[in-house]
Order: C-alpha cells, then structure tokens, then sequence
C-alpha cells in the first residue's frame, strides 16, 4: 500500500452509518456491555476534565432514550467516586430503568425538568452531562429540553455532551433553534459529520473518541490530520529539478486590482519550491513583488508550459477576463476556478462540464448561490450542498467556510479541521487559491489538492493568528512554516486546532 492511501485521514460517519454497524455488534455481545462501554469511556473522560471529584457537583441532563442511560451510568461511576451528582429527567416517565437505578445505587439524587431545584442545580454545577439525545434526536429540541440547554449556557460549569451535543443533527451539523454548548463531546464507536461541520462544530468543542468496538464501513467523508497532508506533499529529492516538482500558472489580479495576483502568486510560491508562472495585467505588481516568479502580462498560452491553472482571484469579468477563463478551461490541464471567474463560470457552466483532467470550484456561500445547483443557497448541510454542485457540473467542489467541505462529482468528500475565524478577512481566499494550485500542479486529484490545501491555509492562519489579528499577507509568510508544521511531530488529533 502506498503511503498516500495509507494516510487517508480520520473517517466521519453519519448516525445511520452507525446504527447499521451497532445492530450486529448489540447481537454478538451481553445485554448492555456496549452502553457500560460508552459510559466507562465517558465516565474516564469527565474525570479527567474534573481533575479532583470529591465533592464536585455534576448535573447530568437526561433525555428519554438511550443516551439517556449512557449519562446515568456514567454519573453512577462518578458519584462512587465522590461526585455529588443530580440527574435532571425530561421525562420522568420515560428514562432507562436499569441506568436510572445504578445512579440511585450509588447516591445520586433525581429529580424532574419541572422541579423548583433545577436551574440552581444546572448552573452551580462543576460539570453539566447532557445526555437529553443521541442519534435517535430528531428536528429542534423541545421546550424542556431547550430549557435544560440554555441553563446550562448560562452555568459555570464544564459542558459535556454525551456522543452529540443535543440539538445538533448528528449526521449534518444542522441545528434548528436551541442546542446544548458543549466545551467536549464524549462520542462512542465513531465520530459523527455533524460535530465537525456546520453549525455543530463550534457547538461540539472538543471531540473525544471513544471505542466500543463497532466496525465501520469505508467512511465517504474524512478529515486530513497532519502526517495526511504530510503524505501528500512530498518534499523534493536529489532527483528533483525546478520542473519536475509541479509548474503552476497563475491568472488573478488586474492593473487596477493587483493584490489579488500578489498574494496568490506569492502562496503557490512559499507552497513549492518548483516554478511558479503569472500570466495577466496585474504583471507589473506581481514581478516586483516576487522576482521569483515567471511573468507575462500577456495570455496564458503565451506564459510557458505549465501542469496546472489557477484562474479568477481580481481578473474581472470583462469581455477580455471571459476569454482568458475560455481559454485556460479549454487546456487538458487540471484548473482551480475562483472569484471572478466563478462568476463568469455561473452563467456558461458548460465550459466545464465535458472537461477530462480535474477542475477545482472554490466557492464561499454567494458564488456557491449564483449556480444552478447552488440556488437557494448552501443550507443547513454543506457537505450535501458541496456534493450536490460537484455531481451537477462533474467537477470538484471546495465549499469555503469555518470548516471547510471538499466534495467530488462521486460524493467523495473531506472537512477541513483547522483554521481560525480570524481568517474571515479580505484577501485570504487568493492565498488558498494559490495553496490549492501549487498542489494540483504536482499531479495530485483535486479533491486531495483542495483538502490538503484548506488543512495548510488553516494551519497558516493559527500560526498567523498567534500574534493577532492577521492580515492575508500574513499566512503567505506562514506558509514554510506551516508546511514545517505539519511534517514534524505533534498533535495530529480530530479537529485539532492549535499549532
Ligand atoms: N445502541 C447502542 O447499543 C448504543 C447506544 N448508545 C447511546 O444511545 C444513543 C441513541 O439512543 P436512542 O436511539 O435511544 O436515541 P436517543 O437517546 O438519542 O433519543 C431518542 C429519544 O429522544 C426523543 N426525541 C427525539 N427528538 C427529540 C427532540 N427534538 N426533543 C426532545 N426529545 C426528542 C425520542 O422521543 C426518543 O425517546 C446514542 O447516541 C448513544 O448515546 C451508546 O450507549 C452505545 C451503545
Ligand atoms: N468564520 C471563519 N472561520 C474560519 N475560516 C473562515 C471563516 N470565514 C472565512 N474563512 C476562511 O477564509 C477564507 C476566505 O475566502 P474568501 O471568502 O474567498 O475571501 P477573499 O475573496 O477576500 O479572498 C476561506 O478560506 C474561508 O474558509
Ligand atoms: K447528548
């Protein structure tokens, strides 16, 4: 097995998914060993979080199903530790028997939703355990529950969420009115989409892992940690000459918008150290800027032979900037589509639909709005959004945003796991424009070309960040060191968002 196929990063999984792959393993196993298995690997985790738990107050917020009863076994081990631990019911009626008599075993005290006790024992407490709903929740929490959500926003207290903060669609990261803010999420036998995306990946915090043993089919959608993106930019060889590590051409900017050509020519630069062209009317800018580059203010074809296309950041959308685009799309080379000329492409988008070799869509959520496939916007479920264009034009689909989505035309898909809202800032889309094409010049498919270079910008940025408010220009400086980064040791975690 190569080493690119082995580092196919972690695999993200939707609630069916996991169903399906409980149902064989519920059957081979003694009743109730996986749930103790969720709640010892839940209980292990809020230990740790509490650090000393004599005497700790721990909330645990208890819905009607079995995450339910993954919150009170696990509270059950923590009052046998010390903790004094209160379960709040949603519905007294309906709770999981056996969990709820475990809990009152080991001295926890219970008491309903509608209780007078409840907002203090919520807010005052050391730890909240939400345990309201799992992957059986569906659509916006109901009123107790959404009740039980906002005091614990309003606590002190360390927020857990048991396997999916409640609130969140565990498979998209939708969240359709209240949902619980969790600082850590405890998920058992897989990590679900929906805490690493959308709106549920802030609500998620921290994601542990927990295994109970469950054998998961090959994940559709992934997330690159760092020795992943390692294995896709292989550093140059004794072998090596300036052409043989990917020639990557750059149109962006104009004569009265150069920056945009600046900063995208300078980002492939600081990615390869092979050769970077500059074809357009920002020429001027972009070679005083960086005498590194190749530069012609002439067409492409007149800027020497390249392996790969990056068109769109400041062209315009003139008649002039409409033939350019025609004319890059109909090279047989692989071409990264942004700015400008998604624009431009919106309205013809059969200049790309019959192309052979890849064609990368860089869109944030307006350019993602004006294409067919795009109308009505990019909704509660980017991934399905991503795939949804990808399918339409057979093209790959880099869905810019807080977590980034990559999704091909077969509905392969990645999230991006790192970055930083600093990065919502002008210019930085040229940068991971010029990122994503350096990549592509080097024969990689698009989809990894845009993963592994969303996981670069973002870890750029985090370095960026660390001194401040960043400015676009900044992450191109970062950028050796961001490469750096990811080839040395350290964390290579799941959403891991810190250099
Ligand atoms: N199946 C298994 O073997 C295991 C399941 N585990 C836990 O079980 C969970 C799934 O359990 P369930 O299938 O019982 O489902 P949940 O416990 O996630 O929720 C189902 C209950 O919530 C109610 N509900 C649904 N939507 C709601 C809403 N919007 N507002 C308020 N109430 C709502 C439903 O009426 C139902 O009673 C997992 O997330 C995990 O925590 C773990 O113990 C590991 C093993
Ligand atoms: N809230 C956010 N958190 C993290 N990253 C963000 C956020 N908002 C935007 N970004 C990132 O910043 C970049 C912005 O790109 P873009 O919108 O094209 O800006 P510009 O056109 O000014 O270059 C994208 O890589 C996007 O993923
Ligand atoms: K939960």
């Amino acid at each position: 097995m190569t080493e690119l196929a082995r580092s196919r990063g972690i695999g993200l999984h939707t609630a069916d998914e996991v169903r399906a792959a409980e149902e064989p393993l519920l059957a081979a196993t003694a009743p109730g060993a996986l749930m103790q298995r969720a709640a010892a690997g839940l209980a292990t985790v809020c230990l740790r979080l509490l650090g000393d738990t004599y005497g700790r107050r721990v909330a645990l917020l208890v819905g009607t199903g079995n995450n339910g009863g993954d919150a009170l076994f696990a509270g059950a081990r923590l009052a046998a530790r010390g903790a004094r631990v209160s379960a709040v019911l949603l519905d007294a009626e309906r709770v999981h028997g056996p969990a709820l008599a475990a809990l009152r075993r080991a001295g926890g005290r219970v008491l309903p939703a509608g209780a007078a006790g409840v907002e203090a024992t919520v807010t005052r407490a050391d730890l909240v355990l939400d345990g309201m709903l799992g992957i059986g929740g569906s659509g916006g929490l109901r009123p107790p529950a959404a009740r039980l959500a906002g005091l614990a926003a309003n606590g002190a207290g360390i927020t857990v969420a048991v396997d999916v903060p409640s609130g969140v669609d565990a498979s998209t990261g939708a969240v359709e009115g209240a949902a619980f803010p969790a600082m850590h999420t405890v998920t058992f036998g897989a990590v679900k989409l929906g805490l690493v995306v959308g709106e549920g990946r802030s609500l998620a915090g921290q994601v542990h892992l927990v295994d109970i043993g469950l054998e998961l089919p090959a994940a559709t959608v992934r997330q690159l940690a760092d020795p992943d993106v390692a294995a896709r930019l292989e550093p140059p060889s004794a072998g090596d000459d300036k052409y043989s590590q990917g020639v990557v051409g750059i149109v962006a900017g104009s004569s009265a918008y150069p920056g945009a050509g600046v900063l995208c020519t300078g980002a492939a630069l600081r990615t390869r150290p092979g050769l970077v062209r500059y074809a357009g009317t920002a020429a001027d800018g972009v070679r005083a800027a960086w005498p590194e580059a190749i530069v012609t203010d002439g067409r492409p074809g007149d800027a020497g032979r390249v392996q790969a296309w990056v068109v769109g950041p400041g062209m315009g959308t003139d008649d002039a900037a409409r033939s350019v685009l025609a004319e890059v799309l109909a090279t047989d080379l692989p071409v990264l589509v942004d700015a400008d000329a998604l624009t431009m492409l919106a309205e013809q988008p059969e200049l790309v639909r019959n192309r052979t070799a890849g064609t990368l869509l860089t869109p944030h959520d307006g350019e993602f709005g004006r294409f067919g496939a795009g109308r009505g916007g990019v909704g509660a479920d980017r991934v399905a959004a991503a795939r949804r264009l990808a399918a339409d034009l057979g093209c790959t689909v880099l869905l810019k945003g807080d977590a980034t989505v990559v999704a091909d035309a077969d509905g392969t898909a990645f999230v991006n796991g790192t970055g930083t809202p600093w990065l919502a800032t002008a210019g930085t889309g040229d940068v991971l424009s010029g990122i994503a094409g350096a990549l592509l010049a080097t024969g990689l498919p698009a989809v990894e070309a845009g993963a592994a270079a969303a996981h670069l910008h973002g870890r750029a940025g985090q370095l960026a960040a660390r001194r401040g408010p960043l400015l676009a220009g900044d992450l191109v400086r970062r950028l050796p060191e961001a490469v750096g980064r990811v080839h040395g040791p350290g964390p290579a975690g799941l959403g891991d968002s810190g250099p």
